[in-house]
């Protein structure tokens, strides 16, 4: 499983490498990982590496030595450093015959035009911004050297973004905070950075080198997981020979206003495309039969309908909000009573409802629902997605799915990043049929939390099926399509390779 660190837990495992004795071996594994990152990626021309003063720095003095052991010509422009490993693979860079020049934006414009690849070990989790006007001249000159095709490998995190945050901090005096890199080879975990926002945009290709350090020390200092495909397929409900619609989940949507009825609509497909047995839309309005196979309902009364309705008659799941319109939180309020696995999106995502959940509920905000709910910006929730995702799931209960590239789950076990998607999913309805995913799952028995993670994951597989199909502009109805199919691609990670010593 891959983990998402922090600053604070990529210190604490160092200085528990540190009191073992292991810190040197990690710096050597990762700066080897750096060298054959660097060679796969641009094979020919000198390798110029640039090394700050810490161990991010220490990283491309081993990353340099390992280059030159593999044939490849290799110069180090560096800063003078304190770090007592950084100056310790410094000597063993000279000692290999390694030449070090003092690292300026002159030296690095007067030296680049020779590289075939530039490895950027300036700065990685120690930065804290603003940036030093010295360093902000050097990653302006990384970033114009870049910009004429060089392609750069950034050691850990590109220099100038912060672990564990979205946001990119402006460079001195109008210079940019960052150059990017085409490739990050990035250490013990993934950070924020890497996974959101405008950083992660800056980041390029992200290889992790999980390092040979104790799984178990990375893992307390995790601040989030991201599930595998094979964890995620594990959580899939299996459905039995004998099954039948009666015990593949009944689920309603309620939803769909004049104007929006649609949003009813897609959740609808989206529940039956997910393998609900019988899925029925409620709405105050007339929703168009997307797909014969749904039962729809219009009531001159929703509220009244609902309420009307015995316990008997309750579903497994109901997903609420969807194109509801203005009498959705009263609505929602009604089914929060029901005590049954509920879906909460879009108009039913209200600040009055906190308070009313259970643990069987899944709120499924965007950002700008997201910043309502919990009273802030559009801005500060992007910027910082899992803090983001982890108050609201405390304000809340239950579990929240903050949508976007990548989704966030946060429950009360923790925080899980969704791998995958595609820019594409970015349109309307998409958002509408994951509601629907994920009533058909919680509507087949799964726990909330798991019916959140595996529904966000196979949605995005769908949208990643979808893409590969359609190209860039993607619609809902194209991903709801794919889902039967993404839900084999997640079975088929789980699948254990074959076993070439047994016949077929
Ligand atoms: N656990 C792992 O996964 C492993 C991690 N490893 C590696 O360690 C790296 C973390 O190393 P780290 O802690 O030494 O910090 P690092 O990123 O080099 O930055 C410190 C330097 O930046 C400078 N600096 C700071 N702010 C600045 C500013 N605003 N403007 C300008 N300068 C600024 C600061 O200067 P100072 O404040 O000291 O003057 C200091 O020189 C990590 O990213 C990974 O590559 C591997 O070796 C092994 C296993
Ligand atoms: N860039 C992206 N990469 C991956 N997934 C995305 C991206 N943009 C949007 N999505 C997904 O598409 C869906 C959009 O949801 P939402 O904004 O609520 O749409 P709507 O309200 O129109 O139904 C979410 O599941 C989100 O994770």
């Amino acid at each position: 499983m891959p983990w998402v660190l922090n600053g604070e837990g990529a210190r604490a495992v160092d200085a528990r490498l540190d009191g073992a004795g292991l810190l040197d071996l990690a710096m050597e594994e990762a700066g080897r990982a750096v060298a054959d990152a660097a060679q796969a990626l641009a094979p020919r021309g000198v390798a110029l590496l640039l090394a700050g003063g810490g161990a991010n720095g220490g990283d491309a003095f081993v990353a340099a030595r390992h280059l030159r052991a593999l044939g490849r010509e290799a110069l180090v422009l560096a800063l003078p450093s304190r770090h007592p490993l950084t100056r310790l693979n410094r000597r063993r860079w000279r000692a290999v015959g390694g030449v070090t020049r003092p690292l300026s934006a002159g030296a690095l414009s007067h030296r680049a035009p020779g590289a075939g690849v530039v490895v950027d070990g300036l700065l990685g989790t120690g930065f804290r911004p603003p940036l030093r006007p010295a360093l902000g001249g050097v990653i302006a000159a990384l970033a114009a050297v870049r910009s004429r095709g060089t392609p750069v490998v950034a050691i850990d995190l590109p220099s100038g973004l912060v672990e564990g945050s979205a946001w990119v901090p402006d460079g001195p005096d109008g210079l940019p905070g960052t150059a990017g890199a085409d490739l990050t080879v990035t250490f013990m975990g993934l950070k924020a950075a890497l996974l959101f926002g405008a950083a992660a945009g800056h980041s390029g290709r992200v290889q992790l080198v999980p390092l040979r350090v104790p799984g178990d020390w990375v893992q307390a200092q995790a601040v989030a997981e991201q599930p595998t495909d094979a964890q995620v397929a594990a959580l899939l409900p299996a459905r039995r020979a004998d099954a039948h619609k009666g015990v593949a989940g009944r689920v309603w949507i309620v939803g769909g206003h004049p104007g929006t009825v649609g949003a009813a609509g897609m959740a609808g497909v989206g529940a039956l495309r997910a393998g609900a047995g019988l899925v029925t839309v409620h709405s105050a309005a007339e929703v168009p039969l997307l797909m014969p196979e749904l039962m729809v309902h219009r009531h001159a009364d929703l509220g009244a309908a609902l309420s009307g309705t015995p316990a008997s008659g309750r579903p497994d799941a109901v997903a609420v909000g969807m194109g509801l319109g203005p009498d959705a939180a009263a609505l929602a309020r009604g089914l929060l009573r029901w005590q049954i696995p509920t879906v909460l999106d879009a108009d039913a995502l209200q600040p009055e409802l906190a308070g009313c959940g259970h643990d069987a509920c899944i709120w499924t905000p965007h950002p700008g629902e997201a910043a309502r709910l919990l009273g802030t910006s559009a801005r500060d929730v992007t910027r910082d997605p899992l803090g983001a995702a982890g108050a609201l799931q405390e304000r809340l209960g239950g579990v929240v799915v903050l949508k976007g590239g990548p989704s966030v789950v946060a429950h009360a076990g923790g925080l899980s990043v969704s791998r995958g998607g595609h820019p594409g999913m970015a349109s309307g309805g998409m958002g509408d049929t994951l509601s629907g995913v994920l009533a058909a799952l919680l509507g087949q028995g799964l726990a909330a939390p798991d019916a959140a993670v595996a529904g966000v994951r196979l949605h995005a597989r769908a949208g990643e099926r979808a893409a590969a199909r359609h190209g860039y502009g993607l619609s809902a109805s194209d991903t709801a399509l794919e889902l039967g199919q993404a839900w084999l691609d997640l079975q088929g990670a789980l699948s254990p390779p074959p076993d070439p010593t047994r016949p077929a």
